[in-house]
C-alpha cells in the first residue's frame, strides 16, 4: 500500500444497479489519474462514490490504507474534492468563503493565502461579491480556489475545465502539474483533451462494455475520435 492514495477493486458504483462495469484502480503519489468516457458513462458516480457521496454497490474501496470514512478528520484533512456541487454560503462574500476554508483547515496564514488564490483566479474585483452577484464561471473560480487554498493530499475533481474561460483553463493545466510534482495526487473526470495531455499520467477509460487504464496520448486519440 505505500504511496498507495486510493484503491479500489472490483468496484460497482450506481444508483441501485450499475451505471459501468466493476472498476478497478490505484492512484498513488504524484499521479493524475484522468477519468474520461462519453456522456452518461459513470465518470460522476465513481467521483461520489469515492468521496462518500454514494454508497458503493459492490467491490472494494480503501482510501489511505483503510475502509473509505468520508467523516473521519484524516479523509477531510486529505482530501480536497469539487465535484461541480458549489454549495456556497449565500451570505458570505468570495474573500469570506475562502477565509472559512483556510480557517476550517488550519492553514497557516489565511489572509495570505486567500488574497493569493483571490488574485491568481482572477476574481479581484469580485472579492466582496456574494456568490448571487457571480456569473457562473466566477463562481466555478470560486469553488475551485476554495480547493486549492487548502492542504491535501488527494485532489478529486469533476470536470474541473467546465465553464472557466481559456485564460483560467490553462492556468489550471499548470497548477495541476504543481501538484503531480510537488507529490500530490489528482482523480479528475475530463472531457478536455488539452487539460488531460499537459497533467495526466494515466487515464481510466470508461464505457459501457469495458474499464480501461491506458496512457495520455491514447487518452486524447479516445476523447476526440471514440466518445
Ligand atoms: N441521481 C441519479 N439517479 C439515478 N441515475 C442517475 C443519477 N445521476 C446520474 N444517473 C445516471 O447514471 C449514469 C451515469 O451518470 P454520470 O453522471 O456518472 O455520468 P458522467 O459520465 O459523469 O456523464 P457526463 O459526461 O455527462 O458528466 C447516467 O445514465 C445518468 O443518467
Amino acid at each position: 500500500m505505500d504511496g498507495v492514495l486510493l484503491e479500489v477493486d472490483g468496484l460497482e458504483v450506481g444508483y441501485g444497479l450499475p451505471v459501468c462495469p466493476p472498476i478497478d484502480l490505484r492512484v498513488g503519489a504524484g499521479e493524475v489519474v484522468a477519468v474520461i468516457g462519453s456522456n452518461g458513462s459513470g465518470k460522476s458516480t465513481l467521483l461520489r462514490t469515492v468521496v462518500g457521496l454514494l454508497e458503493p454497490l459492490n467491490g472494494r474501496l480503501q482510501m489511505f490504507g483503510a475502509d473509505l470514512d468520508e467523516r473521519s478528520t484524516g479523509f477531510r484533512a486529505a482530501v480536497a474534492a469539487e465535484l461541480g456541487d458549489e454549495a456556497f454560503f449565500p451570505t458570505l462574500t468570495v474573500r469570506e468563503h475562502l477565509l472559512l476554508t483556510c480557517y476550517g483547515h488550519g492553514v497557516d496564514d489565511p489572509d495570505g493565502v486567500t488574497d493569493y488564490q483571490i488574485e491568481v483566479f482572477g476574481l479581484t474585483e469580485r472579492a466582496n461579491a456574494l456568490p448571487s452577484a457571480l456569473s457562473s464561471g466566477q463562481r466555478r473560480r470560486l469553488a475551485l480556489a476554495a480547493a486549492f487554498a487548502r492542504p491535501r493530499s488527494l485532489m478529486i475533481l469533476d470536470e474541473p475545465e467546465q465553464r472557466l474561460d481559456a485564460t483560467i483553463r490553462g492556468a489550471l493545466g499548470g497548477w495541476l502539474v504543481e501538484e503531480r510534482e510537488a507529490g500530490g495526487s489528482v482523480l479528475m473526470a475530463t472531457h478536455d483533451p488539452e487539460l488531460l495531455i499537459r497533467t495526466a499520467t494515466k487515464v481510466l477509460v470508461i464505457s459501457d462494455d469495458e474499464i480501461r487504464l491506458v496512457g495520455p496520448e491514447r487518452g486524447v486519440e479516445i476523447i476526440r475520435h471514440e466518445l
